[in-house]
This record gives C-alpha cells, sequence and structure tokens, in this order.
C-alpha cells in the first residue's frame, strides 16, 4: 500500500518556486481570486487515480524501458465536456483496446496501454489570437471553443467541471477493464498544462528514492513542446513528481537539452521514470532523432522512447482544414523505428490521437479518406484523430515494424 502524506515544508517550498518560474500557455483568469478558491475546492475533492495504480504502471513502464514491453498511448486530441459521454469514452477506449490486441499477437511483447483521458482538457495553442482576433480555445478547462469573446474569456470554475467529468470518466475506465471489455490494465493521462489545475492534488510520495509529489490527477503526465523550457515552470514542476513523466520533443530539441531533461527528471536513474516522446515530422526524424538517442543513451539513461508522429505532421488542406495523411504518419513512424534499429536501441512506444468515432479528420488511411471528404465529419476540437478504421491500419503496420525490430535485435544478439 502506498501511503501519501501532506505536503511538508520542504516540498512546499520547493513546489512553490518551481511554480515562479515562467509558465508559458497559462490564461489569465477572469476572476483570480476565484481562481484561486477552485484551486482550494479541488484540492478538497476527490483524487482521480490512486497511488497504487500509478505504482504498478512505474512497473509496467520499467518493462517497457527495459525492452520487454511496448508502450501504446492514445486517445483525444482534447477531450470536451459535451463528449464526455459513455458512448464516446467507451468507443475510445475499445480502440485502444483492439490496437492492442493487434501489437501483442503480431509483435508478441506485452502492451502496456494508456489512454489520453479522464483530463485532457487543456490545450496549448501556437497563437494566441484566432482568426476572427478572439482569444484562442484553450480546451475547456479554460474557455468555449465557441466564437464569442465571452465564451472564450478563462473561466476558473471549468476547472471544477473538468475535474468532475474526470472522476466520471474514470469510474468508466474501471469498469470497463472490470466487465472483462478489456484483458488488462488501462492508464490515464494528460498534459500537465495548466499549473493551477495540476497543484492542486498533490500529496507526498515517501516510497521512491526521495520524497516526491504524487499526483492524484492522472497516472502519467506529460510536458508538451510549447512548455519544456529548461528554465520554465512546467519542467520544474514535472521534476517534483512521483508519477512517470513524458516530455514531448520536437525537430528544434538538441541531443544536450534531451540529456538535460533526463537529467533533472530522472536523477536516480529508475527505468522508464521518463518517456521521450519525439513528435519531429516525417522528413526530419531521420535526422534529428538518432544524435538525440546516442547522447541520451550514453549518459546511461533508460528512458523509454515513443513515438508521436501525429504532432510534426500536421497541415492545412487545400479546403481549409488542419489535417494528417496516414502515409506521412506511418512514414515517420517507419523513421523512428529505424532510427532505434541502427542504434540498438528499443522502440519503446508510439503516442497517438485517436478516436472510436467514425470521422473524418485525418486523411488517407483504409478505406481513404480524401480532402473532400473531411467537412463530412469533422468534429474534433482541436487536432485531427484518427478514426477507428485508420487506427487499426496504424497498429497493423506498427505491429508489423515492432515484430521486424525484434528479429534484427535478436539476430544482433540484443534481446528485446
Ligand atoms: O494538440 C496540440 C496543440 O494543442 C495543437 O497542435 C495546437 O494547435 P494550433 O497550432 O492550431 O494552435
Ligand atoms: C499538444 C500536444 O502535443 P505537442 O506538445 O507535441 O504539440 C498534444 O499531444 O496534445
Amino acid at each position: 500500500m502506498t501511503h501519501i502524506h501532506p505536503l511538508d515544508g520542504v516540498l512546499a517550498g520547493r513546489l512553490a518556486a518551481a511554480l515562479r518560474k515562467p509558465a508559458a500557455q497559462q490564461p489569465l483568469w477572469r476572476d483570480p481570486r476565484r481562481a484561486r478558491d477552485v484551486v482550494a475546492a479541488l484540492g478538497r475533492a476527490g483524487p482521480i487515480v490512486t497511488p497504487e495504480e500509478t505504482a504498478r504502471l512505474s512497473r509496467q513502464l520499467a518493462a517497457v524501458a527495459r525492452g520487454e514491453a511496448f508502450l501504446l498511448q492514445g486517445g483525444d486530441c482534447a477531450e470536451t465536456f459535451a463528449d464526455n459521454t459513455e458512448a464516446h469514452q467507451r468507443g475510445n477506449l475499445r480502440t485502444l483496446a483492439r490496437m492492442a490486441g493487434v501489437l501483442a499477437q503480431r509483435a508478441g511483447l506485452p502492451v502496456v496501454k494508456i489512454a489520453r483521458m479522464a483530463g485532457q482538457y487543456a490545450k496549448p495553442r501556437s497563437q494566441t489570437v484566432d482568426a476572427h482576433g478572439l482569444p484562442v480555445y484553450r480546451g475547456d478547462m479554460v474557455n468555449s471553443a465557441e466564437a464569442t469573446a465571452a465564451a472564450r474569456t478563462p473561466d476558473p470554475d471549468r476547472m471544477l467541471r473538468a475535474h468532475a467529468g474526470a472522476a466520471e470518466t474514470m469510474a468508466l475506465v474501471r469498469e470497463f477493464r472490470r466487465s472483462g471489455a478489456d484483458e488488462g490494465d488501462i492508464y490515464v493521462s494528460h498534459e500537465a498544462l495548466l499549473l493551477d489545475y495540476e497543484r492542486s492534488q498533490l500529496g507526498v510520495d515517501t516510497t521512491g528514492p526521495e520524497p516526491r509529489l504524487a499526483s492524484g490527477l492522472g497516472h502519467f503526465l506529460w510536458i508538451g513542446e510549447r512548455t519544456r523550457q529548461l528554465d520554465g515552470a512546467h519542467i520544474a514542476f514535472a521534476e517534483l513528481l512521483a508519477n512517470p513523466i513524458g516530455v514531448k520533443i520536437g525537430p528544434s530539441t538538441t541531443p544536450e537539452q534531451a540529456v538535460e531533461y533526463v537529467r533533472r527528471l530522472d536523477p536516480h536513474g529508475e527505468p522508464g521514470r521518463v518517456t521521450l516522446v519525439s513528435r519531429m515530422g516525417h522528413a526530419l526524424v531521420r535526422e534529428v532523432l538518432p544524435p538525440i538517442v546516442e547522447k541520451v543513451t550514453a549518459s546511461g539513461s533508460s528512458v523509454i522512447w515513443q513515438c508521436d508522429p501525429m504532432h510534426g505532421n500536421t497541415y492545412l488542406s487545400a479546403n481549409g482544414y488542419k489535417t494528417r495523411h496516414f502515409r506521412r504518419i506511418v512514414d515517420e513512424l517507419t523513421g523512428f523505428f529505424e532510427v532505434h534499429r541502427q542504434l540498438g536501441t528499443h522502440p519503446g512506444g508510439i503516442h497517438v490521437e485517436v478516436t472510436g468515432d467514425d470521422v473524418t479528420e485525418c486523411l488517407g488511411g483504409a478505406p481513404a479518406i480524401a480532402e473532400a471528404d473531411l467537412p463530412a465529419r469533422y468534429e474534433t476540437a482541436c487536432d485531427p484523430r484518427l478514426n477507428a478504421g485508420q487506427a487499426m491500419g496504424l497498429a497493423h503496420s506498427v505491429a508489423e515494424l515492432v515484430a521486424r525490430s525484434r528479429t534484427t535485435g535478436l539476430r544482433n544478439g540484443r534481446s528485446l
């Protein structure tokens, strides 16, 4: 049994110092006093996940880092209050479970499943204003997608609604597991973006190599490409957490920065504590990733290498939809596996935006979606997701890549 203690003086001080650092992508609340009250109320609300579940995930991620398992992470780009329905969330869980089934069977490795779910309600954005000059939509936890100035004003009460929605979703995830609809564990994750939400539910976990902050808001948390500044609040916050941590690394990441993330986030060399999620784009992965993998490996760290083949391959279609082409997604994954095969490292997992709904948001796949099909069911609140058919096609492609990398690894005397 993992005991979580109230925040003590030392860790409370380190948390306060972390949160004083510059924090990118934070909203300016309409009523800061109300925001403080909401953070306090969230602290009194029940946790979404238990420390025992998070500890079990950490053990499974250690197996991924050792090359004994594969990590499948996926779900909506942005959860929304409107789509937090049983049908939608179950559809997403079923899709993830089916993808895992294909991977486990063909690749012959246990698959650790993490849903982007039960808290994925805040989005980082490239711009601060949209095409109409309104503040951008930053996820249902912050404001509304509706295009009016009032709806786009950040409202702290939305954090309470997001937390309540996450609790309901987590109950559904547990029920999904119990019902036998899936054979194994399924964990939840979200981007640790909105610091007022993230700091609201922290206790002290003393079971690790040093006392750390246990977040009750998700099993696995990741820091995004837009908030991974080494002198910023997000990395300083993540450094204090007991939960396993991901860091998205885009094409501007240097090998030195990658080594520094690992040094800061995994000072005790715990296998699988850190997942480096490369999202380089299909055209750059073969060039940018190798020196990063080489330098991090040479530093002696045991990270999980995970590929997000979505975020580096986004573009605007001729008819004005933010989309991604299935072919480029598979090409980035192929490049990721090539790099790891060449370097003798374990291609540990994938991180994808998928839904069980029959949406038309990404191009290609089978049956193929063409640009003219995009308007039919383009439903995402932010970035384009693979639909269930495309997701299964991707699972088959990745299963082949994993199986091939295992054969090559065994031929070269490595045990994956
Ligand atoms: O999901 C990731 C980001 O939030 C998203 O790609 C940002 O999108 P934008 O470039 O339209 O702001
Ligand atoms: C924002 C995301 O990705 P990235 O930080 O890699 O752009 C995301 O995964 O939702």
